[in-house]
Parts: C-alpha cells; sequence; structure tokens
C-alpha cells in the first residue's frame, strides 16, 4: 500500500535580525512498518530559530579547561601502534562516506559510533510496528545521472544500491495570503506554476532561477574531490576553466541578493527566502548562492528520490560495505577524547578507557563538539575561533512522529509541506507550550481532515532528545551564519589547525544537508589519502593552497 507522506513547515514571517522565527516542519517520512495492518505515518518537525544581536558569546580560550586534553606521555607513547590509518569519530553520514571512501582507496580505517545504529541525523528508529526516520527525508543526490548524484555514488563505491521511489514534489508551499505553490519534480512545470502566481514577475523569476541552472551545470561538470587537494584543484580549472572561474565567482554571493537583482514584489521575495530556508535554515539573504543553485537545480534534475525502507538504509548499507572493504565499525563507543602527542591527533579515548590510536583522526562530530569537548584545552586553533565568530548553532528543533490510518491522506498527497503562518512572535510565543497539540490541529484544519481522531501513535522529540541521541551540542541542527555571510567563502573545508585530525560533517563545507556531508566526506577522505600517501601530494602547492584558503577564510 502507497504509504503517502507530507513534510510541513508552519513559521512566522521571515523577520531578518534579532527576532524569534519558529517554524514547524512535519514531515510524515514514507516510512516502512513492518506491522502491514499500520497505515500510515507521519514525522513533525518544530523548529525555533532564535537570532539574536547578542545571543552567542564566543567561548575564549581561558576559559576552557586544560585537564580534559589528553597528551600523551612521551614515554608512554612509544611503542603504540597505529593499527588503522582513519580513526572516524561518529557514522553519520559524513562519517561514512569519509570511512567508505577511504577503505575503497585501501585505507584500514575504524569508525567509533556512540549510538547502537549507524547514520546519526539520517538514521531511524523503530516503535510499534513503525520505522521513523529521525531526521533527514528530503534526499538530494540520490538519482542515476550526473556527477553529483553523490549518495548513489557513495553507495556504489562499496557495492550497494538502493531501490528508490521518486517524490513528485519536492514541496508544497502554503504561504501567507493563500499563496500556494508545488515544486514539482517537471522544472517547466515548476515554473510554470510559479510563473502563473507571479506574471509580472516571469522575466526575473527565469533569470534567477536560470543563474542557478549556471551553477548547477558547472558544479555537475567536474569531479567532485577535495578542494584543499592542489593538483586535482589546479587540474579542474585546466580542464573546466569556464566552469571553475563560473564557481569561483558565485563562492562569496548569496542567493537573496541575486534574487533582489531580479524581482521586486515582497511576496515572490519571502517565497525565495523560504525555498532557501529548507537549505539553510536562514533566509535568502544569508544562503551561501552555490548551495542554493545546487539544491533548487538538482531537485529538478536527479529529483528527491526516497529510500524504499526508509533514510536509515542508506546508512546501514554503508556500513555494511565498510566491513566488506575490510575496515571495522565499532557501536556504544563514546569518545571522550581525542589524543594528542606532541601537539599530533594520534588516537581516541572511550568513556569506558578504551584507547585506539591511528595515523589519521577524522570527527564527525560537530566542530563545537570537536573543539568544545573532545578536544578542549591550549590547542584550540585560531581557525576555529574564526569559525565560530562567523557561524552559530542553529537551533534545535522539536519533532512528533505518528502513525496514522491510511485514509487520512488522500491518495494524491505531495510528500513534503511548508506553511507559513503571519502570526507576530508575541501570539507565536504563547502558543509554544501547546505546540505539540497544535501542529496536529492545524495540519488536520488545513490539509487532513480527522487527523486528530486517527492518530494511533505519536511521538515527540524536543531539542533535548536530538542532543541525547544525536550528540550534537544543544541539538543543533547545523551551523548557520552568525550575520550575512560572504557566501561560502568562511566555511572551512576539511583539514583543522590540528596535525593529524580532520572534520567532516555538515560543520565543514559546503554545510548542511545530506548531500552536502556526502560531498564534505569524499574531499575528506581525499584530503586524507593525499597524505596518508594513497593520492598523489605535492609538498610545496599544498603548503601555498592551504595558506590561500585559509586566508580567503579570513576575508568572510
Ligand atoms: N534532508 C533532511 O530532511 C535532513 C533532516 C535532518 C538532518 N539532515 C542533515 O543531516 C546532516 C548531519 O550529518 P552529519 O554527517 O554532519 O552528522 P550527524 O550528526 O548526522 O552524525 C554524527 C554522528 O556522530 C556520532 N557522534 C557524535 N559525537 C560522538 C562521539 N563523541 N563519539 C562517538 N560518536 C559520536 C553521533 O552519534 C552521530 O551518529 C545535517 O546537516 C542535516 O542537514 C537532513
Ligand atoms: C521540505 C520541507 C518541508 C522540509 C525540509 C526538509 C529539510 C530540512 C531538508 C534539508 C535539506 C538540505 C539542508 C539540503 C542542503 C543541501 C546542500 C546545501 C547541498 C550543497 C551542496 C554543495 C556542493 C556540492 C558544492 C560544491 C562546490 C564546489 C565543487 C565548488 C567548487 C569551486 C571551485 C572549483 C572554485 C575554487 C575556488 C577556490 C577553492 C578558492
Amino acid at each position: 500500500m502507497n504509504l503517502g507522506c507530507f513534510q510541513t513547515i508552519l513559521l512566522n514571517k521571515f523577520i531578518p535580525r534579532h527576532v524569534e522565527t519558529k517554524f514547524l516542519s512535519c514531515n510524515p517520512s514514507k516510512s516502512s512498518h513492518s506491522n502491514g495492518k499500520k497505515a500510515g505515518s507521519v514525522k513533525l518537525k518544530y523548529f525555533q530559530v532564535i537570532q539574536r544581536k547578542k545571543g552567542f558569546t564566543l567561548r575564549s580560550k581561558s576559559m576552557l579547561s586544560v585537564d580534559s586534553v589528553v597528551e600523551i606521555d612521551r614515554k608512554e607513547g612509544i611503542g603504540r601502534e597505529s593499527k588503522y590509518d582513519a580513526i572516524v569519530i561518529g557514522s553519520g553520514i559524513g562519517g561514512l562516506v569519509a570511512a567508505t571512501q577511504l577503505a575503497v582507496k585501501g585505507a584500514k580505517v575504524l569508525v567509533v559510533e556512540k549510538y547502537v545504529i549507524p547514520g546519526g541525523s539520517s538514521g531511524y528508529y523503530q516503535r510499534d510496528g513503525y520505522t521513523f526516520d529521525v531526521g533527514s527525508s528530503v534526499m538530494f543526490g540520490f538519482s542515476d545521472k550526473g556527477n553529483l548524484n553523490l549518495i548513489t555514488q557513495a553507495l556504489a563505491a562499496v557495492g550497494r544500491e538502493m531501490e528508490v521511489i521518486p517524490d513528485p514534489t519536492t514541496v508544497h508551499f502554503h504561504l501567507p495570503n493563500n499563496l500556494s505553490v508545488r515544486v514539482h519534480k517537471e522544472y517547466s512545470e515548476f515554473i510554470k506554476e510559479l510563473t502563473s502566481r507571479f506574471p509580472h514577475e516571469k522575466e526575473g523569476i527565469l533569470k534567477f532561477y536560470g543563474e542557478c541552472w549556471k551553477i548547477f551545470n558547472a558544479l555537475n561538470s567536474l569531479q567532485l574531490k577535495s578542494l584543499e587537494e592542489p593538483i586535482y584543484l589546479f587540474g579542474q580549472f585546466f580542464q573546466k576553466p569556464l566552469e571553475c572561474l563560473t564557481l569561483a565567482y558565485y563562492l562569496p554571493q548569496n542567493a537573496g541578493d541575486i534574487a533582489r537583482k531580479y524581482m521586486k514584489d515582497p511576496q515572490l521575495l519571502s517565497f525565495i527566502d523560504a525555498e532557501c530556508f529548507i537549505v539553510s535554515t536562514v533566509n535568502a539573504l544569508r544562503t551561501p548562492m552555490i548551495n542554493a543553485g545546487m539544491v533548487l537545480c538538482d531537485r529538478h534534475f536527479g529529483g528527491i528520490n526516497y529510500p524504499v525502507g526508509g533514510v536509515g538504509g542508506i546508512a546501514q548499507s554503508l556500513a555494511e560495505g565498510l566491513i566488506d572493504q575490510g575496515s571495522e565499525i565499532l557501536y556504544r563507543a563514546n569518545v571522550t577524547n581525542i589524543i594528542l602527542d606532541q601537539g599530533k591527533a594520534v588516537g581516541v579515548r572511550l568513556s569506558d578507557g578504551r584507547e585506539f590510536f591511528a595515523r589519521t583522526i577524522i570527527s564527525n562530530a560537530t566542530r563545537w563538539d570537536t573543539f568544545g569537548k573532545l578536544l578542549k584545552g591550549e590547542n584550540f586553533p585560531k581557525e576555529e575561533e574564526n569559525f565560530q565568530k562567523v557561524y552559530v548553532k542553529a537551533p534545535s528543533f522539536l519533532s512528533i512522529h505518528m502513525g496514522v490510518k491510511a485514509d487520512v491522506l488522500p491518495p494524491d498527497t505531495d510528500c513534503h509541506h511548508f506553511v507559513l503562518e503571519g502570526l507576530p512572535p508575541k501570539e507565536y510565543e504563547a502558543k509554544k507550550e501547546q505546540i505539540a497539540e497544535e501542529i496536529v490541529g492545524r495540519l488536520e484544519k488545513k490539509l487532513f481532515p480527522g487527523l486528530k481522531s486517527s492518530i494511533v501513535f505519536k511521538e515527540v522529540g524536543t531539542p533535548k532528545t536530538h542532543r541525547r541521541f544525536l550528540a550534537r551540542d544543544m541539538g543543533t541542527y547545523g551551523p548557520m551564519p552568525r550575520k550575512i555571510p560572504k557566501g561560502l567563502l568562511g566555511m572551512p573545508f576539511n583539514t583543522t589547525g590540528i596535525s593529524g585530525l580532520y572534520c567532516v560533517g555538515d560543520s565543514c563545507f559546503p554545510g548542511q544537508g545530506v548531500i552536502a556531508v556526502a560531498f564534505s566526506g569524499v574531499m575528506c577522505a581525499h584530503r586524507v589519502a593525499a597524505d596518508i600517501g594513497l593520492e598523489k601530494k605535492s609538498l610545496i602547492l599544498d603548503t601555498a593552497l592551504l595558506r590561500l584558503l585559509g586566508w580567503l577564510r579570513t576575508l568572510a
């Protein structure tokens, strides 16, 4: 039976600065469930985005505790052999892609995961016969075409393939003043629908999305590897100069500025904000144009495809593939410290006292967790301070997972809905306490009559839940720019100020999103492979490029 699924975001208007913006995303996952009698399942997410002028205090060096740094005593360190080429802390999609890519290049990798299954935000849980996706459900990069289907490619690299169901629409927007827009898979249908709502802005719409396609086509023509590896990067510039220059041109730009070049209607600009919000949890003015271009076109090029059995299957397949390659994954393995030897990352210590050593350490924990919890002390690199100046943690969200009777979902229900309400912040604040009840009520009123009485299962996830199960500082959804960023310029890649330590995941270039962290995994594996001798490398060019990139980031 087709379960039907939908995702909705309810939020008040996009208010630019130091205001509270709250929004709800309700995502009836196409979750699989083993019990054939159960009908449909629904997942709701409630995001609270708080942007305050003084909302974030940068941790100063003096506030960091020195005792949590584990420096191996030099004598003690002697004789500890690195059994592994790399240890990856965490098995989110970023960590798993880095691990599997390294393993297929011939590296011996150990993944250490705190939880009992792989996946992190792209994991799953089972209750009462249902399988719910814990977070990720909108899968970009999962088609069989082009160079940007990074999820498909990551699975194929370890000999895995998953059956997918294409979503005919990415999202159905329900915006104030009864503006309803469906993002159809077919680009021409989407443009037809949008221009029918804004006929006076037809030219601007075509120009804005046209620029997005320029970026997408440039990205899609490249072989994607580490932008921190000069032999590859200069090679790409040599083979595809126009495409690389196009990307370099858009690197420091944001979608909102480009949209404003072509469009004037405030309601249309608010729609573009909503489009970008999904990509970045911030409005268009703060969304890097490269990310907007990637996402706003991939949904039409490859389409949004959902894996049969649930999103959790992706991480499970990658983990199985990793083991097939002769590498290892350890669950219930909570890393409490990154072990340093003379300033170089050489191993990890778990909460049960076990220690593992490797030539390189890759952290898939957020940069806040990596540098604030796993590696505290005098070695807090300057680069990380800069990162925390430019980016803050996006607030966590509230999610509701429900099993519902199938007949409440009409047969052609769109998978994801985005509902924006024009409520003033104060009124929204007053309603916060009953939010879970309300969300369901609104859905019932707006989209699915009879929803409340058809609920047979319901569970609410709070920011605390996300902190606990996803091991993400304050349950954060990911990094978001503190103020208007220079596109992607300030986003760090995978190397860190600590020798032997790399980061992977959404606090690395290009940021939030499953496809984005998959790219970060590909880049990380390439850079690490070069550093451990599995790929070509030039020391002089490396030093020059890393310095140049470091300097560029200071301009952000
Ligand atoms: N497309 C969607 O609908 C959607 C929804 C939610 C999230 N997402 C995306 O998923 C992305 C996150 O992916 P990611 O790869 O960066 O990370 P992740 O948070 O998904 O995974 C990190 C993993 O590391 C583990 N971990 C953290 N600290 C650890 C420690 N000390 N010891 C051992 N294990 C530890 C966690 O348990 C987790 O499994 C987000 O950016 C978000 O955009 C997408
Ligand atoms: C719908 C609803 C209701 C809800 C929603 C759900 C969700 C939340 C979802 C989400 C999703 C997301 C987040 C997504 C995202 C994604 C992304 C962002 C992606 C991105 C990607 C990107 C990329 C791939 C990029 C790349 C780049 C490159 C390659 C670049 C290049 C450049 C060049 C060559 C130049 C050079 C220069 C220098 C280095 C200096």
